[in-house]
């Protein structure tokens, strides 16, 4: 195992799990401030709060941000310029007791040795973690990224099909870390022109999904938007939602993500070909790298990337993201209702009023019930 490896290795504190640890009066009064605490400006506040907590640069000393971290070298972008660094001395020895010391998408201060090198003396705190679970170490889990903005939820219509139950965990991993979730729905170019093996009664039983699902989730403050690769409806109000921030694109296998990514990066190279498998077969470990992207911003492409933490949530977890189920749930019978099987259940009260949408209850309780499938990735 290269010693690099050691980075990735997922020791960080996420927020939510002192929220575990706290009581469940204490979270019940939490979630009713919930709704804002994702919000865009509260993030943007964190950040900026975090940021100015930083120790100022010394003279001959440069902020940067990691890009990518290869055994021993550490390339870091500064002003439009690379930088390949190393870890100071004094860095070094906090290694052995930090194993997360360094991840891509820190922010860096280091001191200029040439041209293009450099030595890192300070890392910033970070704002959120991207990290999945590792199955082939002991240890749990494995920090891929630090500091995204954003996670692009992709999923696609007719093929594969529009699979709105799979969203929730998406939304929920996203939130765990810190970053915001944004749904695309792509090749939506197929529900006006579909393929000859589609029924047009499938098309119709898509449109119909589809329509249902941006009734049920318009209030939830996630931004969903409709696009195509093939017909490139939407990629600029794409690219324009990714200017100045890291974003990272998540969805199932064959919904288009590469295609995305090589639209946003503005390479063209040919999709679900060879090019495109030895592109990802050069990517031996699962580390991630930032690109940037056209004007300014970064993605991240990895394949290993569009699974994370989404199995890896627990029953407090589902509940306490759902926030519009928290208006009723202190009316339940039970104070530790799961709403599956108890009698003077409040949601499914609310639900039967049309106060919450089916969509959501299905994709609750599908979330609540079903264990992780062995082949996801
Ligand atoms: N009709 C249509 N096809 C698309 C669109 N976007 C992507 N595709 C096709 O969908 C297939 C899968 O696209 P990819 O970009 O490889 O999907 P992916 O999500 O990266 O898949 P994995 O690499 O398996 O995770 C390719 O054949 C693309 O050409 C679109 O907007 N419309
Ligand atoms: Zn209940």
């Amino acid at each position: 195992m290269p010693k690099f490896d050691d980075f990735l290795d997922y020791e960080e504190n996420y927020f939510s799990q002192g929220q575990k640890r706290a009581s469940r009066k204490e979270r019940s009064l939490s979630r009713s401030k919930d709704r804002s605490k994702y919000k865009k400006s509260d993030q943007d506040k964190l950040k900026k709060q975090l940021q100015s907590e930083e120790p100022p640069l010394g003279a001959n000393f440069l902020r940067g941000r990691v890009l990518s971290i290869n055994s021993e070298m550490i390339t870091v972008l500064s002003n439009h310029e690379t930088f390949i660094c190393t870890l100071k001395g004094v860095l070094k020895k906090e290694r052995t007791r930090q194993k997360n010391l360094i991840a891509v998408g820190d922010w860096v201060h280091f001191e200029k040795k040439s041209i293009d090198s450099g030595a890192i003396s300070h890392i910033e705190k970070r704002s959120s973690f991207l990290a999945r679970a590792d199955n082939l170490s002991r240890r749990k889990k494995q920090l891929l990224a630090v500091n995204i903005d954003q996670v692009f939820i992709v999923m696609s219509v007719c093929t594969p099909p529009f699979k709105p139950l799979l969203i929730d965990r998406y939304i929920i991993a996203a939130k765990k870390g810190n970053m915001h979730p944004i749904i695309l729905i792509n090749k939506v170019d197929l529900l006006d022109d579909p393929p000859p093996h589609i029924q047009p009664s499938e098309v119709e039983e898509e449109k119909r999904l589809l329509a249902d699902f941006e009734k049920a989730y318009a209030d939830l403050d996630i931004p969903i938007l409709k696009l195509s690769v093939s017909t490139g409806h939407n990629l600029e109000k794409l690219k324009a939602l990714m200017q100045n921030k890291a974003s990272v694109f998540s969805g199932q296998s064959g919904v288009g993500k590469s295609s995305l990514i090589n639209d946003v990066l503005g390479i063209d190279l040919a999709i679900g070909d060879v090019v495109q498998k030895t592109r990802k077969g050069s990517h031996t470990t699962t580390m991630a790298e930032l690109l940037p992207i056209e004007g300014d911003g970064f993605c991240i492409d990895t394949p290993g990337i569009k699974s994370f933490g989404v199995w890896d949530i627990t029953p407090e977890e589902i509940s306490h993201f759902f926030s519009d189920f928290h208006p009723f749930e202190s009316q339940c019978k039970f104070p530790n209702c799961t709403h599956l099987h108890e009698p003077d259940c409040a949601i499914k009260a609310a639900l039967e009023e049309e106060k919450i949408h089916p969509l959501r209850y299905a994709s609750y309780s599908t979330l609540m019930s079903e264990e992780p499938p062995k082949d996801w990735e």
